[in-house]
């Protein structure tokens, strides 16, 4: 990819865009793989790397506001806010023209940038998020509510110029810290989410809800985890199947006929899959797309992320139950109710992982399968230190942030040994 930013040095968040593209994805799977060798079962192979487009794949555009209220510049957050990067070639078509369309609204509604040095001005932030399909989120990150009046009074010239923008927020930010958005999001205009197809799913994307930034990569992250689930419960079907004793459906185990016959001597009750940190719910709505029979939980922090997966999960019927709680909170305690632990366990932290306590817990819970999917492989290896029982029996290094250091991996993890 080549990009002019880079080459005049306005901007370096692409750390490795000077590398040839095949080489950044084998260093990068090179880093990966030798941090986490120590944590191998004899004999796990890491399968092929998942790798997609090179420009033109991120989900969702945060930039910082500098300039003035006449001239505003979009810049990256952390870096000189001197040169404007509306054209990033990391962004999809469209995005950038929704950009010049934020810039004309804050040039009329005479919203000056928020200056982090002098504490002073109102507009902070500007965030997109864009689907495959074209359609954009706008978001305005404000200090205050003080230019609301004026960018309400200027919001409908800026959409019918921008069509391609189906909502529109004020997320208000007093704080003077580093976070990019602040707790408070006031609806402007429009939809309250936007459909974004990834894999074999829709997402329902809101403002606050984590959205993974390669929307095609993402896909195939949660195909990969659908599909070792699937393969973890035909083996856990065959060898609960006394020899001998056909399944009601072999080609097909999953059927909920097959499973859930009461009268047949080989019933077993569904399999539960928990999915924790599930966001927009990724992964277990590819699971629950996959094994309509098993009971998927998505557990998440982030109240309108839970809306968000509900609304996919409602709108493309598929049986997946989601809660807004701490997942090591939750996952301790619903395990030590009835049912007691679930089958599998996805995991999908943010970069800090899952943390001693989760770990702690998983290692004790009896939990045979794992899925642990990670944006930060530091992390992981400290996780996966303090679970000494689980062993990764297979693996796959994950291209989401291309051009830099950054790496997404995801891992199955077995129980090799009882606690
Ligand atoms: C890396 S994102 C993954 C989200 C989702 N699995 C996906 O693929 O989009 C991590 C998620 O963990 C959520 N999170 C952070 N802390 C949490 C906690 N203590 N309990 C539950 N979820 C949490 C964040 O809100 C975020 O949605």
């Amino acid at each position: 990819m080549r990009c002019h930013h880079f080459e005049s040095g306005e901007c370096r968040s692409c750390t490795l865009l000077d590398l040839p593209r095949a080489r950044q994805v084998a260093e990068g799977r090179e880093r990966v793989e030798t941090l986490l060798a120590p944590f191998l079962a004899t004999g796990a192979a890491w399968q092929a790397p998942i790798v997609g487009a090179e420009s033109g794949f991120r989900a969702r555009g945060k930039m910082a506001v500098g300039g003035t209220a006449q001239e505003p510049v979009l810049g990256l957050p952390g870096q000189a806010l001197t040169a404007d990067l509306c054209d990033c070639p990391l962004y999809p078509d469209g995005v950038e023209a929704v950009l010049e369309g934020a810039k004309a609204l804050i040039r009329r509604a005479q919203v000056p940038p928020y200056d982090v040095a002098r504490r002073r001005g109102e507009l902070k932030n500007v965030l997109v998020t864009a689907s495959p399909d074209g359609e954009h989120l706008l978001r305005l990150v404000l200090r205050s509510e003080k230019a609301l009046g004026r960018i309400r009074e200027h919001l409908p010239a800026m959409l019918a110029a921008h069509p391609s923008v189906i909502a529109v927020t004020a997320n208000i930010h007093p704080d003077h810290t580093t976070r990019v958005e602040g707790e408070q999001e006031i609806p402007l205009a429009g939809a309250s989410s936007i459909a974004v197809r990834t894999g074999d799913v829709t997402l329902f994307a809101r403002p606050q809800s984590f959205l993974q930034t390669h929307t095609g990569v993402a896909g195939d992250l949660y195909r990969q985890g659908a599909a070792w689930i699937s393969e973890i419960l035909q083996e856990r079907t065959a060898a609960d199947t006394p020899a001998g004793e056909a399944s009601a459906d072999p080609e097909n185990p999953e059927n909920p006929e097959s499973r859930a016959n009461p009268a047949s001597p080989a019933a077993v009750p569904a399999p539960r899959i928990w999915d924790l940190y599930c966001g927009l719910g990724g992964f277990a709505l590819h699971v629950a797309r996959a094994l309509p029979s098993a009971r998927v939980t998505g557990v998440e922090v982030s109240a309108q992320a839970i809306d968000g997966a509900r609304e996919s999960a409602a709108a493309q019927r598929l049986p997946a139950t989601f809660l807004a709680d701490d997942a090591t909170a939750w996952a301790i305690r619903e395990a030590a109710g009835e049912d007691g632990p679930p089958d599998v366990v996805v995991v999908n932290p943010p970069r800090r992982g899952i943390g001693p306590e989760l770990a702690a817990w998983l290692e004790r819970s009896g939990v045979r399968d794992i899925v642990y999917s990670s944006c930060n492989p530091t992390t992981l290896a400290t996780d996966l230190a303090a679970m000494p029982s689980v062993r990764v029996t297979a693996g796959r290094f994950v291209d989401m942030f291309p051009h830099t250091e950054h790496a997404e991996v995801i891992v199955r993890l077995r129980r090799t040994s009882t606690t």
